[in-house]
């Protein structure tokens, strides 16, 4: 795959990923190709099960493939990982709840030896760009849900992470919450311009975030789709009730195959 005159940051070319299992192999993923542009906004969309986890963890070279090749940044995923270009949010946050909110951000920094002047300095600057400026003294357990995924991205943010990976981070947050923070995570990035893949089973959400969406299929996880979204930005709330945002999600939905739900 070759989009001419675009800078590419993660290329997949025909990707099988089978995991082992006590009797014979699971087929995850099947000959998956895809190409995503540096400081894309992109989805992973699919029902459970599709993979969706798999292709993020294959991109972070937290997985082998069984067989084909993950590109990134013109070198290969192991090298990205060794550079420290990929920052990862989960969709549980998980932070220490021992220490307090600064030194939760602060942790990538002081892992990579970074002084103590610089790392706080660095942490209360992302503390500021995710709204939480006034929190750094918290700990986790004294902050809601929301605010607690905001220091989880701001934490992986603490490494200047090329691209950030995000598996359905704001899953389990109510509706509103959850699209607060889709704003806000738009906010984050609008200011730091890297590439962001992000999983999730709404289409809804992939369409308010995503320049492109990928989407999956099950049994084995193929890629069915790929959807431009060519709503302008900065996405305001406004466009979610707008006919383009509906024709979008109408015709995701027309991608699943046998009507597959999510
Ligand atoms: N470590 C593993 N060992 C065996 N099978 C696995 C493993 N991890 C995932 N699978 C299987 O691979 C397939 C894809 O799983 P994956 O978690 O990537 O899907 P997903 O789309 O992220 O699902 P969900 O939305 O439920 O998180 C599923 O059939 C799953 O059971």
């Amino acid at each position: 795959m070759n989009v001419t005159g675009t800078q590419l940051e993660i290329v997949m070319n025909e990707v099988t990923m089978r995991y082992r299992v006590e009797h014979g192999d699971v087929l995850a993923l099947q000959q998956v190709s895809l190409s995503i542009a540096k400081g894309e906004f992109v989805s992973l969309l699919g029902p459970s099960g599709c993979g969706k986890t798999t292709l993020l963890r294959l991109m972070a070279d937290l997985l082998q493939p069984t067989a084909g090749e993950v590109k990134v940044a013109g070198g290969s995923a192991g090298a990205a990982r060794l550079a420290h270009k990929y920052g990862i949010v989960f969709q549980s946050p998980v932070l220490y709840d021992w220490r307090k909110v600064r030194d939760n951000v602060a942790l990538p920094l002081e892992m990579m030896k970074v002084g103590k002047v610089e790392r706080m300095r660095k942490a209360d600057e992302l503390l500021e760009l995710v709204g939480l400026h006034d929190f750094g003294n918290k700990y986790p357990w004294q902050l809601s849900g929301g605010m607690q995924q905001r220091v989880a991205i701001a934490r992986a943010l603490s490494i200047e992470p090329e691209i950030l990976l995000m598996d359905e981070p704001f899953s389990a947050l109510d509706e509103f919450s959850r699209e607060r923070l889709n704003e806000e995570l738009l906010n984050i990035w609008a200011q730091v311009g890297n590439t962001v893949v992000f999983v999730t089973h709404s289409i809804a959400e992939a369409v308010f975030l995503s320049d492109k969406v990928f989407v999956l299929s099950p049994h084995p996880g193929r890629l069915s789709a790929v959807v431009d979204i060519p709503l302008s930005r900065p996405r305001t709330s406004e466009m979610r009730s707008q006919p383009a945002f509906f024709e979008l999600i109408t015709h995701i939905r027309e991608q699943f195959e046998g009507g597959e739900s999510l």
